[in-house]
Order: C-alpha cells, then sequence, then structure tokens
C-alpha cells in the first residue's frame, strides 16, 4: 500500500515518535524494550471505529502469527493474539530490545512460521498461541495447590520469606519463595518468571524478595535458605519515629514508603545452620520510594541512595552481631566510609532491594558491600561499599551544643 495512504493523518510519524519516546526512555533508564508492529487490527472486542469492527472481522480461525524484524510485513493481526505476544514479550528475556512487525499466518495450521531477522528464541517466545498459553497457565495453577501444601509445611512464622522446594510432583526447574503462605510467587530457577508469578499468585503483599544465589546455593539441587523479616519485630528501629532519618522525617507518602528488612537464615536440610561464606548475603531490604525524593525531575537523590544505602548496612551489622556473637559491650557501631558507585537513575515511584553482603571483619573494622538493584535483578541501579568500625561509646566525640 503506498505509504501516502498508510500514513494517512500522520499515523505512522505519530507511531514512530511513539516508538522513539520509548526507546530513549529505555535507554535512560536502564531497562529494556519490545517494539510490536502489528498488522490491521481485527478480532474481538470491537472496541475502534474502523472496517474491520464495523463487519466484525474475525481474521480467520488461525492464532498462528508470522514475524518479521523491522517493518516488512502487511496484512492483518487478532487483537487477542497480539496481547499474547506483548505478555510474551514481558515474560522472555529473547524479546528484550527488538523491534517486529506481526500478522495474522495465512495457512490453516495453529503454529506459526518465522521469517529471517528476528531471532529464533524470540520468535519461538512469540509463537505461543492461545491453546498453548492455557496449557501452561493450568499447569502453573497445578504448581500453586502443591506448592501451598509446600510452602506451609516448611513455615515457621508468618513474617518470614519462605524458600520452599517443591516436591517432585513439580518442574524441577521451578522453586518457590513467599512473604505469607498464601501469597507466593513460582519462580524459574535459571530465569526469573515474575509475570506468571504475579499472574498466577495474585500477592497483595509488596514485599517479595528475589535472589540470584540459588544455583551456587544448591549443591543438590535444594534451596537452602530463607528470609526472615527483622522489622518491626527482631529489631526496631522505627521505635526511633520522631528522629530517626527513614523511619521519622523521610516516612511517608511519596517520601519512603516501605522499608523492609529481612535477613538471611541458611539451611541445612531445614534446620536453620549458618552456612560460612565469603562475602555471604546478610541482608536484603524490599523498600519503596515516593516522588517527592528527586535531585533531578523524576530521579531520587543520589544522596537518599546513600541513605537507604547506610542504613541497610547498619542492620546488616545487627544480622552480623547475632550471628557471629560480637562482643559490642560499651561498644557502638559507626559508618567511618561509605563510597556509592551510581549505575543507572533509580526512578521516582520505584520498587527495589538492597542487599548487602559481609566481605570481612578485621577486629573492629566491618567491611560490607551492598547492590540497590530492580526485584527481578535486572537492573542495577546503584553499588555500595563500606567500612563499618566499633567505636568505644566513652570515646566516640559527641558535639556539645
Ligand atoms: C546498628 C545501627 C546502624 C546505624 C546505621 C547508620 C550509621 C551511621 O550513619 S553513623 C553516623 C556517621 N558516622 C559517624 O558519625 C562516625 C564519625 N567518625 C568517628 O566517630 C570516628 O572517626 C571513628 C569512630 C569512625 C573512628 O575513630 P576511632 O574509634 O578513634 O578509631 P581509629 O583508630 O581512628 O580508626 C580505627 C580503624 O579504622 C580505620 N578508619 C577509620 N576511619 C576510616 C575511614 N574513613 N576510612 C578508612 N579507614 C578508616 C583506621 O585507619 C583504623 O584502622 P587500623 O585499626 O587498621 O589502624
Amino acid at each position: 500500500m503506498p505509504f501516502l495512504i498508510l500514513n494517512l493523518f500522520g499515523v505512522l510519524d505519530a507511531k514512530r515518535s511513539g516508538e522513539d519516546a520509548v526507546k530513549s526512555y529505555a535507554m535512560n533508564s536502564g531497562c529494556s524494550y519490545s517494539i510490536i508492529r502489528p498488522g490491521r487490527l481485527v478480532g474481538g472486542p470491537y472496541t475502534n471505529l474502523d472496517l474491520a469492527t464495523l463487519f466484525q472481522v474475525e481474521g480467520g480461525a488461525s492464532n498462528g502469527v508470522t514475524v518479521q524484524s523491522g517493518d516488512a510485513l502487511l496484512g492483518d493481526c487478532k487483537r487477542d493474539v497480539c496481547a499474547e505476544a506483548v505478555l510474551q514479550c514481558l515474560e522472555n528475556r529473547e524479546c528484550e530490545d527488538v523491534v517486529f512487525s506481526m500478522h495474522r499466518f495465512r495457512a490453516s495450521s495453529a503454529t506459526a512460521s518465522m521469517t529471517a531477522g528476528v531471532s529464533a528464541a524470540a520468535a519461538a517466545a512469540i509463537f505461543l498461541s492461545y491453546p498453548a498459553r492455557m496449557e501452561r497457565d493450568h499447569h502453573h495453577d497445578v504448581q500453586y495447590s502443591i506448592s501451598r501444601e509446600t510452602i506451609q509445611q516448611h513455615t515457621t512464622s508468618n513474617n518470614n520469606i519462605m524458600t520452599a522446594w517443591s516436591s517432585s510432583l513439580l518442574d524441577s526447574n521451578y522453586w518457590l519463595r513467599s512473604n505469607i503462605p498464601t501469597k507466593c510467587e513460582a519462580v524459574n530457577n535459571k530465569k526469573m518468571d515474575t509475570v506468571n508469578n504475579n499472574k498466577t499468585f495474585a500477592s497483595n503483599t509488596p514485599a517479595t524478595v528475589y535472589g540470584e544465589e540459588e544455583e551456587s546455593n544448591s549443591a543438590n539441587g535444594r534451596i537452602n535458605y530463607y528470609y526472615k523479616r527483622m522489622n518491626p519485630n527482631d529489631v526496631d528501629r522505627t521505635s526511633l519515629m520522631e528522629s530517626h532519618a527513614i523511619f521519622g522525617p523521610l516516612w511517608g507518602e511519596g517520601l519512603i514508603e516501605r522499608y523492609h528488612v529481612y535477613k538471611r537464615i541458611n539451611t541445612n536440610n531445614e534446620h536453620p545452620q549458618i552456612v560460612l561464606q565469603s562475602p555471604r548475603e546478610l541482608t536484603v531490604v524490599d523498600l519503596k520510594v515516593g516522588k517527592k525524593l528527586n535531585g533531578h525531575d523524576g530521579i531520587i537523590h543520589g544522596g537518599i541512595i546513600s541513605l537507604l544505602f547506610d542504613e541497610a548496612m547498619g542492620w546488616a551489622y545487627e544480622c552480623l552481631q547475632q550471628q557471629d556473637q560480637i562482643d559490642s559491650s560499651g561498644m557502638i557501631i559507626v559508618t567511618a566510609n561509605l563510597t556509592v558507585n551510581f549505575r543507572a537513575p533509580f526512578l521516582a515511584g520505584s520498587e527495589a532491594v538492597i542487599r548487602v553482603y559481609h566481605n570481612e571483619t578485621k577486629g573492629r573494622k566491618i567491611y560490607f558491600s551492598a547492590r540497590l538493584e530492580s526485584k527481578d535483578g535486572r537492573v542495577v541501579f546503584a553499588e555500595a561499599s563500606s567500612l563499618f568500625v566499633l567505636a568505644r561509646k566513652d570515646k566516640l566525640r559527641m558535639k556539645e551544643r
């Protein structure tokens, strides 16, 4: 079809500028993008005002599609299939940073064909048609019912984030992690599968902590750690409501909206046991920042990020103290040095996790490292390292008023 007709009223120009905006946002924020250029949308729901809607064009019985990189295809695309492709792009890393056009496969088969330019993996991801998807969702439902029992067996307290190993009934690639028994997530052992999780295990709770150490951590394939909430029960700095930087003045809507601290508890044969490894993960903070803590418009201030790190490392010290039974009588722990590298803009309103690792202890000096990253671990916003020093309370110079 001639470009002039296709671009009537500047439609294609508008689409192109939309795509450019998506790409530049992705580049600036460190996330990936997938751009789908479907053919004319046909099939229900009939919401727009074109001829396909007027005549309720179904687009044929096939859910198969043909995809090709760039912009070469011309044809129809069913709305539901297009929606499916969007979901597939969200779920599959192979679809990161790809641009492709997609139209209805014209043969009667429910499979799809692929033409050059889109990677086989991306195409394979996109090609899942509805029947395949429904089967998969059903599979996930089965996982859910089994895993809930598994989680209940493993759960020691409602405040625990559980990592429960699925029984042999489950696909061995999946394991489960939950912050309370009825709200759980299935996570693919090798690759996060968060979209399915959210769909299958609708969660009202904000705190879900992801990890990346499951492979190195599991000699026999079992997951052998879980996380236990430290605040407000275990150690309660929220009691410093009035004066504590995070839980006081900077706490609330638009400010720091969530700061849940979890300590990692390693287990061996399901009995809690400390596994010594260095650097070892001590704490994970599940946090959410609001929209009133910016430096530049829409970007969280670096000083706030440093504060979030400093606090997280303070909790890591608490954790270390509990585990290693550091004798700190008459002493106070303070930050002597904190170095932060800002890797990607941390956007206002974001949720993220901070993971804190213990690197080394030398006498009174304790070295930590930490990472502020997206919940799925795919974007690192900042990294930090610190030196905490145990100082004698009576020697600590307090500034006189
Ligand atoms: C559980 C609660 C968590 C709370 C989380 C929040 C923590 C905070 O934000 S605390 C507030 C910010 N920090 C402060 O106010 C600390 C102010 N600084 C001080 O009081 C002192 O400089 C202090 C205590 C760090 C060190 O003084 P002091 O105890 O006399 O020890 P000092 O002998 O100077 O140093 C001890 C060791 O640390 C090293 N060290 C001290 N400071 C640094 C530094 N900035 N960089 C590198 N090394 C350092 C020294 O070289 C020395 O090493 P070594 O033993 O190998 O010779």
